[in-house]
């Protein structure tokens, strides 16, 4: 199945200037999801991970069923004042505009192996502040996966030196 011909452009959205990659028709694919998982999952197998971490929201549509994949637990990443208990937080830029995530204090236990998981990375700045929000919590980062990354934008640059899985580059 060749995932990019199913991801949809739509120009100017949310903004004028910016082209958007829609990835909701391949959610609606029979077998979307299922490929999307087998691409991470063979992107890092043998990676031993403790927690899948899913930036909302779109981040929650590939990082609940990739735990489930791997028989692992789900962390989610929120925007602000969502979680309810105590939080670390972190401000970031996004290709359109600023915004700030957070995650629990305890999602995880120090020392666990965390993979981060998002549908798009742009510049980079939202997988770089749930990589921080990971590691203010003691996490030990093993990597990002991505369905999509938009090379030029070069996202990549700003993240920790771990292992990314894109499945599709544009
Ligand atoms: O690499 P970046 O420039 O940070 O951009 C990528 C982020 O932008 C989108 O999320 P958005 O904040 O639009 O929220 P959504 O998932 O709720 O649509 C996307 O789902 C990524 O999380
Ligand atoms: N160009 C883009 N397409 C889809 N999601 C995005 N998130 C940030 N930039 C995006």
């Amino acid at each position: 199945m060749d995932i990019k011909t199913i991801i949809r452009d739509i120009p100017d959205f949310p903004q004028a200037g910016i082209l958007f990659r829609d990835i909701t028709p391949l959610l609606a694919h029979p077998q979307g999801l299922t490929t999307i998982i087998k691409g991470f999952a063979s992107g890092f197998a043998d990676a031993q991970i403790d927690y899948v971490v899913g930036m909302e929201s779109r981040g929650f549509i590939v990082g609940a069923p990739m735990a489930q994949h791997l028989g692992c637990g789900f962390i989610p990443v929120r925007k602000p004042n969502k979680l309810p208990a105590a939080v670390h937080q972190v401000e970031y830029a996004l290709e359109y505009g600023t915004d700030k995530l957070e995650m629990h204090q305890d999602a995880f236990p120090s020392g666990s192996r965390v993979l981060i998981l998002d549908d798009v990375i742009a510049t980079g700045g939202t997988a770089a502040a749930a990589a921080k929000l990971v590691s203010m919590a003691g996490g030990s980062l093993v990597g990002f996966g991505f369905i999509v990354e938009l090379d030029f934008l070069a996202g990549r640059k700003v993240l920790p030196d771990v292992p990314i899985v894109s499945l599709v580059n544009y």
